[in-house]
């Protein structure tokens, strides 16, 4: 199903108003400095202006001694507790843990085992559609990506909903539990769509599985043969657990933060969420892993070869390879600075799964290319300069492991965020003062009016 809007056209149209664009918008980053703004909202160490507080979840990379950022191991908490200790406690009690998780992050604290049986109740007594919503929203109109197709698919729901624009708390924790339970349909429809309609494939819609949890009916909807085993259900419980939440400052619930505190509906917040985390510096980094690592084995004769892969490495930072962004995706963290805890987690994982189902080389590669973008960067950069894996680096690898398709990756971090967003969603309309911060106004001319006879099309000095 081909759409086209024609952009080449009026790209070529507009060739010679880009110029405007450029030369009247950009602002040097020196000229922050000058004002004291703290550009994207860091401090001059690089750690993050303070600008709001949260219950939900605590992400620590650093400490501060003496006004000096002291690196440390990375640590992550969920309403206080260890992720390393959630995970290793229901990987103990053989149990799935997103929905525990789920429960932990909406209503701090950890559920027994009657208010998880009833919390799982709700969810799957929500895991379905209005009639004919799946025909209508998903099928007519399907897009060549699932993320920007998830915003569509939920910006549909505020149609459906009675009171969409009730902000009550009651309402919204109603639509919290209605949006976790659905995406793992929403994502799996239009992943289907996306392949029957653009990539040619046979049209395969399961029906979700009444008694399964999030991630079973994860992997039930979106394989064609519904087949799954109880370790690959695990596996991707795992990875929805530590993607779940990361405090309030990361991109995605900042934007649901942002958004929210003006007042307006769930839908709205929370596709702005989806349209932050899209974003390849954000959750898309883990498709963008996905690419880089096959860039490189495209252009590195012997990958196993640490000096031809670095010779490749340096390209990338240098912005001649790749993308040309000049990052080494998978890696860099704004918080982390030694350690990414979820990283450090999945790569165990990723390490006993890689040798199960063949992946050796593959996983190799990831860890080399850790390694040696860390040693690049730190000799370029001196010995205060931090690195570590990200967990992108490695969720992309086991989705691949798992035979996920890459147009699932960034969706599947969606489903798993979905959580931490409304959690963050329902403690910002608690407290309903509207974010408003300042911008300076720094003009590059000084524009007077001049009637239109008296213009010369020329920028004024
Ligand atoms: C779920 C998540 O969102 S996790 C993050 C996923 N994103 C990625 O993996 C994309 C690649 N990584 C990055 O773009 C960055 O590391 C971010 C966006 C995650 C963090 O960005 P920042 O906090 O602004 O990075 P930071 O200020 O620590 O960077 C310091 C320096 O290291 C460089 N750097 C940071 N990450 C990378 C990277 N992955 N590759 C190459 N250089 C990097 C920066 O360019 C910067 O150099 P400069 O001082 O010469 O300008
Ligand atoms: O915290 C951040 O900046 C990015 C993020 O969401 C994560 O790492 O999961």
């Amino acid at each position: 199903m081909p759409h086209d809007l024609h952009y080449d056209e009026l790209r070529s149209q507009i060739k010679g108003l880009i110029d405007y664009v450029r030369q009247n918008n950009a602002i040097e980053p020196s000229v922050f400095e000058k004002y004291n703004v703290k550009r994207g909202l860091r401090n001059k160490n690089g750690t993050g202006v303070l600008v709001g507080m949260t219950r939900i979840s605590d992400v620590n990379g650093y400490t501060i001694e003496d006004g000096k950022k002291i690196p440390i191991k990375g640590q992550l908490r969920y309403r206080g507790i260890p992720i390393d200790d959630l995970v290793n406690g229901f990987i103990n009690e053989e149990r799935y843990g997103y929905e525990e998780v789920a429960y932990l992050l909406l209503f701090g604290l950890l559920p027994t085992e009657k208010s998880l049986l009833h919390f799982n109740q709700l969810l799957s007594q929500r895991r379905n559609f209005p009639a004919t919503f799946k025909e209508d929203v998903i099928l007519k109109t399907p897009s060549r990506n699932v993320m920007n197709k998830l915003q569509s698919i939920i910006l549909a729901l505020y149609t459906y909903d009675d009171n969409p624009d009730d902000v009550s708390l009651d309402k919204l924790l109603a639509q919290a539990i209605d949006l976790i339970a659905k995406v793992p349909l929403m994502l799996a429809y239009a992943y289907q769509a996306k392949r029957h309609y653009f990539d040619n494939k046979s049209l395969i819609l399961h029906q979700p599985l009444i008694e399964g949890g999030t991630a079973e009916n994860i992997l039930h909807l979106i394989r064609p043969d519904s087949h799954f085993t109880r370790q690959e259900a695990e596996i991707l419980d795992l990875l929805l657990c530590v993607q779940a939440d990361h405090g309030g400052g990361n991109n995605s619930a900042f934007a649901t933060h942002v958004v929210s505190s003006s007042g307006t509906d769930t839908y709205s917040a929370i596709c702005a969420a989806i349209g932050s985390l899209k974003g390849p510096r954000h959750g898309g980094a883990n498709q963008r892993v996905h690419h880089m690592m096959e860039d490189i084995k495209g252009h590195v004769k012997d990958w196993k070869n640490e000096k031809e892969l670095r010779a490749y490495i340096e390209k990338i930072i240098a912005g001649e390879a790749y993308d040309r962004s000049g990052l080494v995706y998978g890696m860099g963290h704004a918080v982390y600075t030694m350690t990414d805890p979820r990283a450090e987690l999945l790569k165990e994982k990723a390490r006993a799964l890689a040798e199960k189902t063949n992946h050796v080389a593959e996983y190799e590669l990831i860890t080399d290319l850790a390694r040696l973008t860390q040693d690049i960067l730190r000799e370029r950069k001196g010995d205060d300069y931090h690195i570590c894996a990200n967990v992108d680096l490695y969720t992309g690898i086991i989705y691949d492991m798992l035979g996920i398709d890459e147009d699932l990756f960034t969706p599947l971090f969606a489903a798993a965020r979905m959580v931490g967003w409304c959690a963050h969603r329902m403690e910002q309309v608690m407290d309903s003062k509207i974010m408003r911060p300042a911008y300076v106004y720094v003009p590059n001319n000084n524009l007077t009016y001049l009637p239109i006879a008296d213009r010369t099309g020329i920028t004024q000095a």
